[in-house]
């Protein structure tokens, strides 16, 4: 699909063709200025020169000649300009002003002649054809076509024409691939090398078939290999022979002044034009102004294997491509990202950012620019933006804001961005707790949906996404209606044809193509013609008048909540004799048949409806304006609603939804149901001030929610450093420890070098580290344990430096004895050492060997322990800890300390367990299940289990 947008430039008052174009001011200059034409003047200086530059151009064969002028460079409306004869028109009112009116015209082109521009381009084509397959290096093949008269003749022509128009849309609108090229080609002086090749390869594709275009195509690749491929094309000028350069020099001096887009572009996607009207004395100026915006979409398969080159095609000329990837999008296919540009030779720079909605903030979009700024992005080079909805949204608002605005192409990885928030013009973020209210009118300049990407949706985003194709079917397109209301089913249970079986079916991926690339037509015929919503006659706002009051409260995903809204629309629109009966059951029976919502108990709440209703008018500016299907596949709109008539229908709804499959419900119709959040509670939740801080934590964290808010960094500063001082602030009012326990500290503390030595020299199993050590706090509670229990007998299992076990042994009582166990010898030596010169050491008894071993060995000897201190290896705890329990090791009415339960936080970082997490993870379950023990976390340090054996 390949799309113009151009926003009307004149409305109101008919205007009537002018007279020929005659141009009051010199041409001289660097700059483009506007032609200014009085009633009558005209300058001849001016037209002389205008007529020698296109003489030269005719001289090399240029197609179009200055005899045919049109004056607008974009699509402008079919405007009539108003003859300034002084008299008025019959029947206006108005009083004609006596003096002449200036009116000035930006642009002069020629006008479109379709089979000429066709014959231009299969003479380049066929002319350039053997010189693209000769042996020489690619940059003088490169300069040698760039001299043929024939190519001369069509770019020069080309650059001429007003690509954007509708006349040039409607000329070639049987071939939108080759209009495609020929928008480009107008460029063509200032595009890279590489880009005019491969539209070169795009106009042989189409005039010359693909044998043709092959040639071009290899020379493409050969060129791209070139260190000069990104340079633009005049930069060749010197090089050319004389006479080209001359025609090619005088062409670009024409186009300053008759169309500068096409010399100087700021970018080649988009175009401006205008109208103004002055009094003689410049008094009083009227003016209308418009932008043409052009762009392209595509659905396309396998957009990530190197053959295909649709992305390769718009990088490779710039070298390299800057990319906004969405973190999910990359966590799943960001290895084919980095093949494909590695594989296409393009540098490939990729910025990830998050695409949850809750991430969808201004600072979000913030981040985006400052990552844009860094990595150097340009204004002319368009930013890659992959993703679903939400990236779409502030990526593409971030490009509408970056320079004023910069090109972005969408590729579509979610359903809801593959047909409706991908292409769509409307840019945002949220504000304020308000969707959307920050936000721009920023389409991309290509869209590529895939739905190959749509085989790692959750099956609750593919209804949802479902949704907005059954609103643009039911309000836009009988036969996508009918498609859906056969394949609709099909096409949730096989992800789109994307997992299964339906993967090898030809004819259903045909058909899984059409549906989406007929909801994308639908929805780009609705919105495109009113890009800026200047107006309120909007058929994609079907399912989206009465669900805004209820969506949040509900905690309903989006397409849900659309379902609702459409079924009830449906209903109305059947009351209003818009639809008949038997069309109003086929739209009810489609929303269902996908499994998506048609009445929710939030919809009982009538008034809160009736708001929705309320707030609907004064957004749509004092118009209901529902879209509705009258009749269906085509768009009406009620707009006349009382809310006594709203709470009776939707009464008379509900009990037509109940005669529906589940009662009228859809299948996971909530956020929290597809693993989302529920953005009510996430709202709720962000509202609640800070009575809730009741833990140093809770205030990091809140201090930590408020920075990232407001971004602000002192704010996270201030949060580190709180953190920082916890276990200072432990560690300073727990009692203090003995002087060998800070020995032990000190020597532990200087010992890792020793241990990296150690464990080369095989002296130990593993790499030790000096922070295995429990330290203060832990062992003041551990002391503290053993003085409450009154305990007398200890197992330590261990060892290490021997902090654990002489806390516990300075705590025992005379006629206590702790055994403690410890893998390593070096370790137990060491520790050995450490009580040395305590009084306590005649407590401890160390054993040297596998804990498991060891713990066998204990039991066998009926051994019994009041306090077990379990301290080891991770992964071995469960097996350990049961080993414990099933030979009584732990006596009935012990106490059992587990140390590092919490292991450095990774089951609460989300990210995936290491091997000492799972270990730790699987004691806690292990520990929850077993009803024997009656235990407690405690977030101290790495987090300490106590666990009492109770039978
Ligand atoms: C975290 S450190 C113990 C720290 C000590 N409790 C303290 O208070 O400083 C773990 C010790 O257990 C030892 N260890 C690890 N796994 C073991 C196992 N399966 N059997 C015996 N000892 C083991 C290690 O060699 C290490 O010295």
């Amino acid at each position: 699909m390949v799309c113009t947008v151009s926003t009307p430039m004149a409305s109101g008052p008919a205007f009537v063709q002018p007279a020929p174009m005659t141009r009051l001011l010199p041409t001289a200059g660097s700059e483009a200025r506007p032609q200014m034409r009085g009633a009558s003047g005209s300058s001849t200086a001016t037209r002389a020169t205008a007529t020698s530059v296109a003489g030269a151009a005719a001289a090399a064969g240029a197609v179009v000649g200055a005899g045919s002028k049109r004056r607008r460079a974009g699509q402008m409306p079919k405007v009539n300009l108003m003859p300034n004869t002084g008299k008025m028109p019959k029947g206006n009112l108005m009083p004609a002003t006596s003096a002449p009116t200036l009116e000035i015209n930006y642009y002069e082109l020629d006008d479109v002649d379709a089979p000429k521009i066709l014959a231009a381009v299969q003479d380049a084509i066929s002319a350039a054809g053997p010189i693209v397959q000769e042996t020489s290096s690619p940059e003088e093949r490169l300069l040698k076509v760039l001299s043929e008269p024939s190519v001369v003749a069509m770019l020069t022509s080309i650059s001429r024409l007003p690509v954007f128009s509708y006349e040039m849309g409607s000329a070639f609108k049987e071939n939108l691939d080759l209009l495609l090229a020929l928008k480009q080609i107008k460029y063509f002086w200032s595009v890279p090398q590489s880009q005019l090749v491969i539209l070169l390869e795009q106009l042989a594709r189409q005039v010359a078939g693909p044998k043709a275009a092959e040639a071009f195509g290899e020379f493409a690749q050969a060129l791209a290999q070139t260190s000069s491929h990104t340079e633009m094309i005049k930069h060749l000028r010197d090089e050319l022979p004389a006479e080209v350069r001359t025609t090619y020099m005088q062409n670009a001096e024409y186009l300053e002044t008759s169309d500068a887009h096409a010399v100087y572009p700021t970018s080649i996607y988009r175009q401006c034009d205008a109208l103004t009207l002055a009094t003689e004395d410049a008094s009083t100026i009227e003016a209308v102004m418009s932008t043409t915006l052009t762009t392209t979409i595509k659905i396309a398969r396998k957009v990530l294997e190197p053959s295909n080159r649709l992305l390769a095609d718009v990088y490779t000329p710039l070298g390299r491509c800057v990319a906004v990837v969405d973190d999910k999008v990359e966590a799943l296919y960001g290895k084919d990202l980095d093949a494909y540009f590695a594989h296409h030779g393009i540098e490939y720079k990729k910025l990830i950012f998050s695409g949850n909605e809750v991430d969808k903030d201004i600072r979000d979009v913030e981040r985006i620019l400052v990552a844009l700024k860094k990595s150097g992005q340009g204004r002319h080079e368009p930013l890659l933006v992959v993703g679903g909805g939400v990236i779409a949204d502030i990526a593409g608002f971030a490009a509408a804001l970056y320079s004023r605005n910069t090109p972005y192409v969408m590729l579509c990885t979610s359903i809801v961005s593959g047909i409706d928030a991908g292409p769509s013009p409307r840019v945002c973020c949220n504000g304020f707790d308000y969707k959307n209210l920050y936000g721009a009118y920023h389409p991309p300049v290509l869209t590529i949906t895939d739905r190959g990407f749509w085989k790692t949706l959750h099956p609750g985003w593919l209804r949802h996404g479902v949704a907005e194709i059954i609103k643009m079917a039911v309000m836009k397109d009988l036969s996508l209606f009918e498609l859906m209301e056969k394949w609709g089913t099909k096409c949730l249970v096989t992800k789109f044809g994307t997992v299964g079986e339906s993967v090898n079916d030809s004819e259903f991926q045909d058909i899984c193509d059409l549906i989406v690339g007929k909801a994308m037509e639908g929805y780009v015929r609705s919105e495109y013609g009113n890009l800026w919503e200047t107006h309120q006659c909007r058929p994609h706002a079907y399912g989206h008048t009465w669900s805004p009051g209820y969506e949040l409260p509900s905690g309903m995903l989006h397409g849900q909540a659309v379902g609702t809204c459409m079924g009830f629309g449906a209903y109305l629109a059947c009351k209003a004799d818009f639809i008949d009966e038997t069309e109003m059951s086929r739209i009810l029976k489609v929303i269902s048949d996908c499994e998506l919502c048609l009445w929710h108990p939030v919809m009982e709440d009538g008034a809160a409806v009736w708001q929705s209703q309320v707030a609907m008018i004064e957004k749509r500016g004092g118009n209901l304006c529902a879209p509705i299907p009258r009749p269906l596949g085509q768009s009406g709109y009620l707009n006349d609603l009382s809310e006594e008539e709203l709470l009776q229908d939707l009464q008379t709804y509900k009990e037509l939804c109940l005669s529906y499959p589940r009662e009228g419900r859809g299948v996971e119709e909530h956020c929290v149901d597809v693993g989302l959040e529920d953005p009510q509670a996430k709202k709720v939740a962000a509202a609640v001030p800070d009575r809730f801080v009741v833990t140093p934590m809770d205030m990091v964290a809140s201090k930590l929610a408020k920075a990232k808010a407001e971004n602000d960094m002192p704010a996270v500063a201030d949060a580190v450093r709180m953190l920082d001082s916890v276990d200072s602030m432990v560690a300073k009012y727990s009692s203090q420890p003995s002087e060998a326990l800070r020995s032990i500290s000190m020597q532990t503390a200087k010992t890792n070098p020793m241990w990296a030595d150690a464990e080369k020299t095989g002296d130990t199993t593993r790499l030790m580290e000096a922070e295995m050590i429990s330290g203060q706090a832990e062992g003041q509670l551990l002391q503290l344990l053993v003085k409450f229990g009154g305990v007398k007998k200890v197992l330590d299992i261990g060892t290490f430096t021997g902090y654990s076990s002489l806390a516990m042994a300075e705590a025992l009582p005379e006629d206590g004895h702790l055994v403690t166990l410890e893998r390593e010898a070096v370790a137990a030596q060491m520790a050995a050492e450490n009580w040395a010169q305590s009084q306590h050491k005649g407590k401890i008894e160390s054993r040297v060997g596998e804990a498991h071993e060891l713990l066998q060995a204990l039991a066998s000897e009926g051994a019994s322990f009041d306090l077990v201190f379990l301290d080891v290896d991770k992964p071995g705890y469960l097996a350990l800890y049961q080993t414990i329990m099933d030979s009584g090791l732990l006596r009935v009415g012990g106490l059992l300390a587990v140390d590092n339960t919490m292991y450095k936080g990774e089951e609460l970082s989300g990210e995936q367990l290491s091997v000492n997490g799972k270990g730790a993870e699987s004691l806690n379950q292990g520990l929850l299940a077993d009803e024997r023990v009656h235990q407690v976390m405690l977030p101290l340090r790495d987090g300490l289990t106590l666990a009492f054996r109770q039978c």
